[in-house]
């Protein structure tokens, strides 16, 4: 596995379709965040991904290019993540775009700096869910999709999706019981530093997007709440 950064807490996800003021995007990089992702699922494009690069680059905080479409695929990035969607009902979302894409770029990757996340979407009102043709799974799916995740594919992220909505601690919990070898990432609706740390106890990476754009001082204590939780 080339995926080095493996230790990590907390991760800020940037939405290249969303505008952050400078002042805002400096205190996100300064935050003491491990990285920062730039990704999103509806209306990404590479001018809008290249704007958050070039911004984010006036710090040192590692970036990372979490991809979602062939179309913002771009040099200049210190990680790339590309989803594979577990629960999609459809191929394409689970490898598909995944194998065009590597036809096109298997020549200039470095796979050191590339992982790829296995992603359980678990909020159906998530535009992910629907974008990418998603069935609810149940308890006994998820875990068996990240048993999948771990032991099929040998993949270094297992990604529980609750885009939007905050999610089950204690199916995070099981899921984390499942898991040895693979990362597990959470992330959807953590807006405070409780609910932060709630979720770090058992994840190994929390994500905390939506509430960067909603109340960037809430947003910026879930930093250190992460950083305080350790796991069980
Ligand atoms: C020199 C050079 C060009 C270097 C780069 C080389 C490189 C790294 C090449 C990449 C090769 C490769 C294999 C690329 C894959 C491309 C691809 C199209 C993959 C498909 C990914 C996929 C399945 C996307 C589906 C949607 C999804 C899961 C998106 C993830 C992000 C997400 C869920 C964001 C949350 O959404 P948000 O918009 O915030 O939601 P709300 O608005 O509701 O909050
Ligand atoms: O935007 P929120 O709901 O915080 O979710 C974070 C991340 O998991 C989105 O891909
Ligand atoms: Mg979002």
């Amino acid at each position: 596995m080339g995926y080095t950064a493996n230790n990590w807490n907390h991760l800020f996800k940037l939405d290249p379709a969303k505008e952050i003021s400078d002042e805002h995007l400096d205190r996100i990089c300064e935050s003491g965040t491990d990285a920062v992702i730039v990704g999103g699922t509806d209306e990404v494009t590479l001018d809008g991904v290249l704007d958050l690069l070039s911004r984010i680059r006036r710090h040192t905080v590692p970036c990372i290019l979490e991809l979602s479409s062939m179309e913002t695929i771009t040099p200049g990035f210190d990680y790339y993540y590309i989803p594979m969607v577990l629960n999609s009902m459809e191929k394409k979302w689970v490898m598909d775009l995944q194998h065009q894409a590597l036809k096109e770029y298997k020549a200039l990757m470095n796979w050191d700096e590339t992982a790829v996340e296995g992603y359980c979407i678990l909020n159906q009102e998530a535009k992910a869910f629907t974008k990418t043709n998603c069935t609810v799974p149940d308890e006994e799916d998820v875990l068996a999709y990240a048993a999948m995740a771990e032991n099929f594919f040998h993949l270094p992220v297992f990604y529980m999706e609750y885009s939007g909505t905050y999610g089950d601690p204690q199916l995070v919990e099981k899921v984390k019981n499942e898991l040895h070898h693979t990362k597990l990432f959470y992330g959807g609706g953590i807006e405070n530093s409780f609910q932060a740390g709630e979720m770090k106890k058992h994840a190994d990476t929390i994500v905390v997007g939506n509430i960067i754009y909603e109340d960037i001082k809430k947003a910026l204590k879930t930093v250190k709440a992460a950083n305080e939780t350790n796991d069980e």
